[in-house]
């Protein structure tokens, strides 16, 4: 667990962070400038805030009432960048290695991490052969091989192009399912979020407005503004139980069957769904003759009114949440308020292959740090 307190003033920026990191993958989510770079560097050692502490497993990095401040170097948190700064003169394998020569940390299974990652073709090349989502792949192996505390890694996907993105994510997904060192992960991308994240940490003006469980979060009215209405969506549980002869796939959800485009997966595997906000419709009473095969019956357990024509509701099925946006209009028309009874409806075609991965485990989440 990473424990992050401080609060640090820049000429134009004041910072005032408070978040734990348990284990599992942290994202830190924000617009441009509103400090995710500055939160990660705190916790690498690269700047050292007016006051606060810092924590990893207990042991204090940074602590302002004592004037401790470790050096980034014995910190044990690696930091994987945007682009992988790998040394062009060594091949991957001395890559990989050049992180122990600073470290007293019990050296990781080299073995096992190239494996996770799947690099051990790559380990006689140098950088300049590799394309970018390997070069990650390997700055992301050096890390490991370091025996971090911590991983720090500040938007990793942004130099790729969505082919290179879409090869690294399930390394990634690997990495935080193999129960390794808690990540603090920062991303504007609200689909990497939805993907990656076992916690969510929102980031405004240099505050930390928001933290919990990702899937809480986004599942939340009062969130899904400060995540961006367009891209609002959240995630539900669902498990594969059949392929059928026309092409659509039959999942199991808590609310009932969910039918949706081929989904290549063994029969049987958990699975989790991201359905966008604005696709899904809602109905009062159960509706017949309509095109759409997905049918989940649902409580109304939040809604949030906008100060414009939106509005967001929040539906309770079997234990989890969807998030809806409709209007104002029709929220009212529908007499939607707390505990109303609904029907979702959501059209299959809408819930694209890359809205479908693999369950993030839930990571135990403290009261407030
Ligand atoms: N050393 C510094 N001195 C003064 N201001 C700084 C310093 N470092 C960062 N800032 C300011 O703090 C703000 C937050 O920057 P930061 O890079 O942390 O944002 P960010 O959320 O990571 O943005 P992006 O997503 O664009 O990378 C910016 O306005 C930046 O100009």
């Amino acid at each position: 667990m990473l424990e992050v307190t401080f609060r640090h003033a820049f000429p134009g920026l004041a910072l005032d962070v408070c978040f734990n990191a348990p284990p599992g993958i942290t994202v830190l989510f924000g617009r441009s400038g509103s400090g995710k770079t500055t939160i990660v560097n705190a916790v690498a050692g690269l700047l050292a805030p007016d006051q606060g502490r810092i924590a990893v497993q207990g042991r204090r990095l940074f602590d302002s009432a004592v004037r401790l401040n470790l050096p980034p170097h014995l910190r044990r948190a690696p930091y994987v960048f945007q682009e992988a700064r790998l040394f062009p003169h060594l091949t991957v394998r001395q890559n990989l290695t050049y992180g122990r020569w600073f470290t007293r940390a019990i050296t990781p299974d080299f073995a096992a991490i190239v494996e996770m990652l799947g690099i051990g073709p790559l380990l006689a090349r140098r950088p300049a052969a590799l394309s970018g989502g390997e070069k990650q792949r390997v700055a992301l192996g050096r890390a490991l091989l370091a025996g971090p505390e911590i991983l720090l890694m500040d938007e990793p996907l942004a130099a790729l192009d969505e082919a290179r993105k879409a090869e690294i994510l399930p390394y990634i997904e690997r990495l935080r399912d193999a129960g390794g060192p808690p990540v603090l992960y920062v991303t504007h991308a609200l689909t990497e979020v939805a993907r990656l994240a076992t916690t969510l940490v929102v980031v405004e003006n240099g505050v930390t407005i928001a933290h919990g469980p990702a899937q809480d979060l986004l599942s939340d009215p009062a969130h899904a503004p400060q995540l961006g209405l367009r891209d609002a969506g959240s995630i539900l549980s669902a498990r594969l139980v059949a392929q059928e002869a026309d092409g659509l796939s039959r999942l199991e959800t808590a609310a009932g069957p969910l039918w949706l485009p081929q989904v290549h997966a063994p029969l049987g595997s958990a699975l989790r769904i991201r359905i966008a906000a604005q696709d899904v419709i809602l109905s009062r009473q159960a509706p017949q003759g309509l095109s759409a095969l997905n049918i989940l019956p649902a409580t109304v357990s939040a809604l949030r009114l906008g100060g414009g024509p939106g509005a967001l509701v929040q539906l309770a099925l079997g234990g989890e949440h969807l998030l809806v946006r409709l209007t104002r209009r029709s929220a009212e028309a529908l007499a939607l308020e707390p505990g109303a009874q609904v029907f979702a409806i959501v059209k299959s075609v809408a819930v694209a292959q890359s809205d479908i991965f693999s369950p993030t485990p839930q990571a135990p989440h403290d009261a407030e740090p």
